[in-house]
């Protein structure tokens, strides 16, 4: 059995977060294991409340996987400050954890944040150096750079910025694009895009939680990260094209095994 293991937050809705991590886990034929970072009370209209763990509890829960489970691929979602980073960091590095897939979550998509701004700069300088793939949206890699990215080569130039804070692999998701969602890789030393028509829908709650699970759970399969990329931009197109209206707000994307082809 492949194991994958996501370090994230709970959405009490189910779309995002720790929840759509172990449906994109189970969808793929992998089993899946959650350490939880924080608990957001949210629903589709947006978050109205964040409480995050104890920083010893987190470790404890991921030492308790490792010392007794062999992992063969970790998504790192919402870590909320900087001392939960540093105790994440601390154990992965300890245990020499390959296959790091590192979503960098700093606010949902309904403005609420998701990561303290003043733990920024621990994300990025102790868990990108740790990463196999980065997987940062158009805005996440505004922040990181400085630059303002709204077209193709300015998402291959974020790319390379961001690759040089240490992850093997970047990946700038076009999903918030004008026009196809296309998604940029880099790996240090050439691109890939990845291209697909723009589904359209309002309801794409969960879109880059669920990409970045999707990489993880094939890395884990032992593909290379091209191929990872590849079949995770598959999966999360058949997710949104089959999303659907829940409550008022924005709804999720539909995880189900038959969609994607093993
Ligand atoms: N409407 C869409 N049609 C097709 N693909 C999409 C659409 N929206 C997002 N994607 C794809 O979904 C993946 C996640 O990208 P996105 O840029 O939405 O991430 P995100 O902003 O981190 O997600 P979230 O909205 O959950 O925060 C990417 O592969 C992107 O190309
Ligand atoms: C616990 C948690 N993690 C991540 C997201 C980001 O997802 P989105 O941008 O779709 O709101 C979220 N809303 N909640």
């Amino acid at each position: 059995m492949i194991k994958v293991l996501t370090i994230a937050g709970s959405d009490s809705s189910g779309g995002a977060g720790i929840q759509a991590d172990l449906k994109t886990f189970s969808a793929l034929g992998t089993y899946g294991m959650s350490v939880i970072t924080a608990v957001t009370a949210q629903n589709t209209r947006g978050v109205s409340s964040v409480r995050e763990l104890d920083p010893e509890i987190i470790r404890e829960q991921i030492s308790a996987i490792f010392e007794d489970i062999q992992v063969d691929a970790v998504k790192i979602g919402m870590v909320f400050n900087t001392t939960i980073i540093d105790s994440i960091a601390e154990i992965l590095l300890k245990h020499r954890i390959k296959n790091i897939v590192v979503d960098p979550v700093m606010v949902s998509t309904s403005g609420y944040t998701l990561l303290q701004p003043q733990a920024r700069e621990a994300l990025i300088r102790e868990l990108f150096p740790l990463a196999e793939v980065v997987t940062p949206n158009l805005w996440e890699a505004e922040v990181i750079t400085g630059e303002k990215i709204s077209t193709l080569p300015a998402m291959e130039k974020a790319a390379m910025t961001i690759s040089l804070l240490g992850s093997k692999n970047v990946v700038v998701k076009g999903g918030h694009l004008e026009g196809d969602a296309v998604d940029v890789l880099y790996n240090g030393k050439s691109f890939r895009h990845f291209f697909s028509d723009r589904v359209s829908t309002p309801h794409t709650h969960g879109t880059g939680c669920t990409f970045s699970s999707a990489i993880a759970a094939f890395l884990a399969k032992g593909c290379p990260v091209e191929e990872a990329v590849a079949g995770a931009k598959e999966y999360i197109n058949g997710a949104i094209a089959h999303a659907f209206p829940l409550g008022q707000g924005v709804g999720p994307i539909h995880h189900f095994y038959q969609f994607y082809k093993a």
